[in-house]
């Protein structure tokens, strides 16, 4: 079921955003330039910063909810730091949602992750892997994504990539990357001066000279 936004207008200083309309089925890329809008937008739908407007979630209106009653799971630029180990950290966000250890165990393995479960410490990127983690085991009606792969390597952004098209919910996905557009999106919009200018299908650009490019730097 689609995440959709209708008449959406959300203020920041001097700056407006403005979408007058917007579906999400499957994986839709926002483009734009810095300061654009993109994360407004995103902030707006999750209900982070107010807003006017509909968003619509798992077919009912979510505008007027708080943040986390709207089943929406939003995945910053910047990782929240897990305030356990990842291994705990996880197992609990599973429990909230009726899920158990074999779950953790699943999500670490897509994302390879196993060996992160006990560490003490970890890098941005890795906490950013575990932040997508938490993401997949919770049962939301759609995923906000900004950024999610700007601090990981190659690998794990393809790695990211690959479970984000195999998604079966509506996400909305930021992205500074053309080629990372090209390969996640299945629709690619573009934000200019908080507006939507322009949506189109992906038209199936190939990036496979680029992924042999790394690997081959890195075989
Ligand atoms: N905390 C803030 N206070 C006031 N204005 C802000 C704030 N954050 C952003 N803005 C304004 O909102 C506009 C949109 O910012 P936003 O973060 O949504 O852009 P973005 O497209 O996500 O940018 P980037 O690609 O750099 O992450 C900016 O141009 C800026 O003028």
């Amino acid at each position: 079921m689609a995440l959709s936004v209708r008449g959406l207008r959300a203020r920041r200083g001097r700056f407006e955003l403005f979408v007058e309309s917007l579906a999400v089925n499957s994986v839709v890329v926002l483009l734009g330039r810095n300061g654009s809008g993109k994360t407004t937008l995103l902030d707006a739908i999750a209900g982070v910063i107010p807003a006017e407007g509909v968003v619509e979630a798992c077919g009912r209106d979510v505008s007027a909810l708080p943040p986390e009653e709207r089943r929406l799971v939003y995945i910053q630029a910047t990782p929240v730091d897990p305030p356990a180990k990842a291994g705990k950290f996880l197992r609990a966000v599973a429990a909230r949602w009726g899920r158990d250890r074999r779950a953790v165990l699943e999500v670490a393995e897509r994302l390879g992750i196993r060996h992160l479960l006990e560490a003490s410490s970890m890098s941005t990127g890795q906490k950013q892997l575990v932040n997508i983690a938490a993401g997949l085991l919770a049962d939301p009606c759609a995923f906000l994504m900004d950024e999610p792969a700007s601090h990981l390597d190659w690998f794990n952004k393809r790695l990211v990539n690959n479970v984000v098209r195999k998604l079966d919910k509506p996400v909305l996905y930021v992205t500074h990357d053309p080629i990372e557009a090209a390969y996640v999106g299945d629709r690619i919009c573009v934000v200019e001066q908080g507006r939507l200018t322009k949506c189109v299908d992906n038209p199936g650009v190939k990036t496979d000279d680029v992924d042999r490019f790394v690997e081959a730097l890195f075989s």
